[in-house]
């Protein structure tokens, strides 16, 4: 795309927004070669956790970090965090900003067994056919993009699409408007961010505050953003949450196994 498909330059998740429109533009999400993988329920897979159920990202770069990790393949980190009790794995596949893309996925997918989530922003099918086609078990729809109307259509469209193509769904939310609304669509999977997206602050006690006000209704919850240390674990728990989303802690340690390790045993 040439030009801006906002007016003003936007705001932060209207420039993630962009970035995904470039990357389906740019050829991003055509790809060259495809695994056949029958989705794993990352529900089932939360449930049956004996820990904590961790669902720990492949993440070398963010907007708020910049740079996170230069070592390691995609492959060998995956296998270090599965072997260390991770529940599931969530690859940054955003090539802009995140370092991420399709071909981490693929990497991830023939190195480990456990669920995938294909962690983007997702604004249209061809990214929802890519993360099937690159084995994923799992997309994310960001609640606020779809509120604002960013995307390529609505989201319980774009719901319906990943159910038929039989990927779980988690849809994020961070404001209380967009939790009420995620309870009462009673996704299966819904993710409490702690980071705001506007400003990019972490504020840990928004998992708290939404399930204190709102209940979890029959969904699973999953809090999202700034989780580095067991002491968090056992306070979103202790919260409601039912599984913690964690990317830069364990990025930015030298031994991603011991990180994850200890976080598993925070319960
Ligand atoms: O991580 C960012 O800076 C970021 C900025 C804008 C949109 C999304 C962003 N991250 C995606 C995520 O949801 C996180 O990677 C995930 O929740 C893990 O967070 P953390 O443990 O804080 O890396």
């Amino acid at each position: 795309m040439s030009s801006s498909r906002f007016a003003k330059a936007g705001d932060t998740l209207e420039r993630l927004v962009e970035n995904s429109f470039r990357a389906i533009d740019d050829g991003a999400y055509e790809l060259k070669r495809s695994v056949s993988h029958d989705a794993i329920s990352v529900k089932k897979a939360i449930f049956a956790c004996k820990h904590a159920p961790l669902i720990t990202e492949v993440k070398f770069a963010s907007p708020s970090r910049g740079k996170i990790r230069e070592v390691g393949t995609p492959a060998e980190i995956a296998i270090a965090m599965e072997e260390a009790g991770a529940t599931a794995l969530s690859i940054l596949t955003q090539p802009y900003m995140f370092d991420g893309s399709l071909g981490n996925l693929l990497a991830v997918r023939k190195a480990v067994s456990i669920p995938l989530l294909m962690k983007d922003i997702v604004v249209s099918e061809v990214q929802i056919d890519a993360a099937k086609q690159a084995g994923a078990d799992c997309v994310l729809l960001i609640k606020a993009v779809f509120d604002r109307d960013l995307a390529e259509s609505g989201i319980e469209k774009l719901h319906e699409y990943a159910l038929r193509r039989e990927l779980n769904v988690l849809v994020e939310a961070h404001s209380e408007r967009e939790y009420a609304d995620c309870l009462s669509a009673n996704y299966e999977l819904v993710g409490i961010n702690n980071r705001n997206l506007a400003d990019l602050k972490i504020d840990m006690a928004n998992t708290e505050r939404l399930i204190k006000k709102l209940g979890k209704g029959k969904s699973v919850v999953i809090s999202e953003s700034g989780i580095a240390k067991p002491a968090d674990i056992q306070y979103l728990r202790s919260a409601g949450a039912d599984a913690f989303l964690v990317g830069t802690s364990i990025m930015e340690t030298d031994d991603i196994g011991a990180k994850v390790r200890e976080l598993y045993n925070a319960l």
